[in-house]
């Protein structure tokens, strides 16, 4: 069955840019699952999101949501997808209720179904006791509640959270991801996008890791960790880089980095044979890890360590 919500090949370059931002993206995510995405600095994130506001034109490639294309969704049916964008996107000097009212009716709601849905997304963000308070005046945290609460107005089934928990003390961020969870247990597709890849880890069902304006991995979370499990990082002493890389090379594909020799194992190979092979070769293993990569160490190995700007 198509996911609900379906990116195929898209790709778009600025205006003028001399490289493109997308260059044949494909996505998909579904009801009722978070889809994590991540990519470093530049990678395309803020692109892709742009196009399913609707702030950009499709150049190449598709977006569908239900088989039906974005355009014509947008056109029709504007509230089924939010985006909570990375800054805030609230009146400063109204309170969090008059925000709340305003955006109710920028969604077209009305009469009582408006009072209905300000009241269930202030309960949901838990901002009731801040009804009276200005924008300008709220903490962080509460910023960005006011911010998905917003989003929330008119109950959309796509919901697109651009870095939701920046610049929140750790109280508004574990509520912010539980509220998350929330969302996509009762139903809603939600797409997550975080610099924190603990974030991503705790709430993400599917992960896709974006850079260059390509997708690197698009995959179960746990598919990932896998992946990254079959990673040997050796440390040894007594043998040069490239000879301690010739003696692990058997055993799957060698890379060295800062120091290390890392091995991603083909599958079926032994780690304590590859230890094993390091000692024949008159090396003495320093230190060794197997059988545990956390998705920031699958990250910054398919992204490669490059600083971005
Ligand atoms: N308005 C623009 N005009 C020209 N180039 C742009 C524009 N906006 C973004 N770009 C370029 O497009 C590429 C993708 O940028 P984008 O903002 O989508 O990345 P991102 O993954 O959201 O990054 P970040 O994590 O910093 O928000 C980058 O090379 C960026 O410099």
């Amino acid at each position: 069955m198509p996911s609900m919500l379906e990116v195929c090949d898209l790709a778009y370059r600025y205006p003028g840019a001399s490289a493109p931002a997308l260059a044949g993206v494909s996505l998909a995510a579904g009801r009722g699952a978070v889809l994590g995405l991540l990519g470093p600095n530049g990678a395309g994130k803020t692109t892709l999101i742009s196009h399913l506001s609707g702030q950009l034109p499709i150049q190449q490639g598709a977006i569908a949501i239900d088989g039906v294309p974005l355009t014509e969704v947008r056109r029709q049916a504007p509230t089924r997808i939010a985006v909570a964008p990375q800054e805030y996107a609230f009146f400063p000097a109204l309170t969090v209720a008059e925000n709340l009212a305003c955006f109710a009716g920028a969604a077209r709601l009305s009469g009582a179904r408006a009072r209905e849905r300000v009241a269930a997304c202030l309960a949901f963000a838990q901002l009731e006791r801040f009804a009276g308070q200005r924008g300008a005046r709220l903490s962080g945290g509460l910023k960005r509640r006011l911010n998905l609460a917003i989003a929330l107005l008119p109950e959309p089934e796509l919901i697109v959270l651009d870095e939701p928990t920046v610049g929140v003390d750790p109280q508004s961020r574990a509520f912010l991801l539980d509220a998350v969870r929330r969302l996509a247990d009762g139903g809603a597709a939600i797409i997550y996008t975080s610099h924190y890849m603990d974030e991503i880890e705790a709430i993400a069902d599917r992960v896709a890791i974006l850079d260059h304006g390509q997708v690197l991995r698009d995959a179960p979370l746990a598919d990932l960790r896998a992946e990254g499990a079959r990673q040997l990082r050796v440390e040894a002493a007594g043998l040069t880089t490239p000879t301690l890389a010739a003696a692990l090379a058997p055993f799957g594909t060698v890379r060295e980095e800062g120091g290390r020799v890392i091995v991603d194992l083909v599958a079926g190979a032994d780690p304590g044979l590859a230890l094993a092979a390091v000692a024949a070769a008159g090396g003495e293993v320093r230190q060794a890890r197997y059988g545990e990569c956390s998705l920031e160490q699958l990250f910054l190995t398919l992204t490669q360590r490059t600083l971005r700007d």
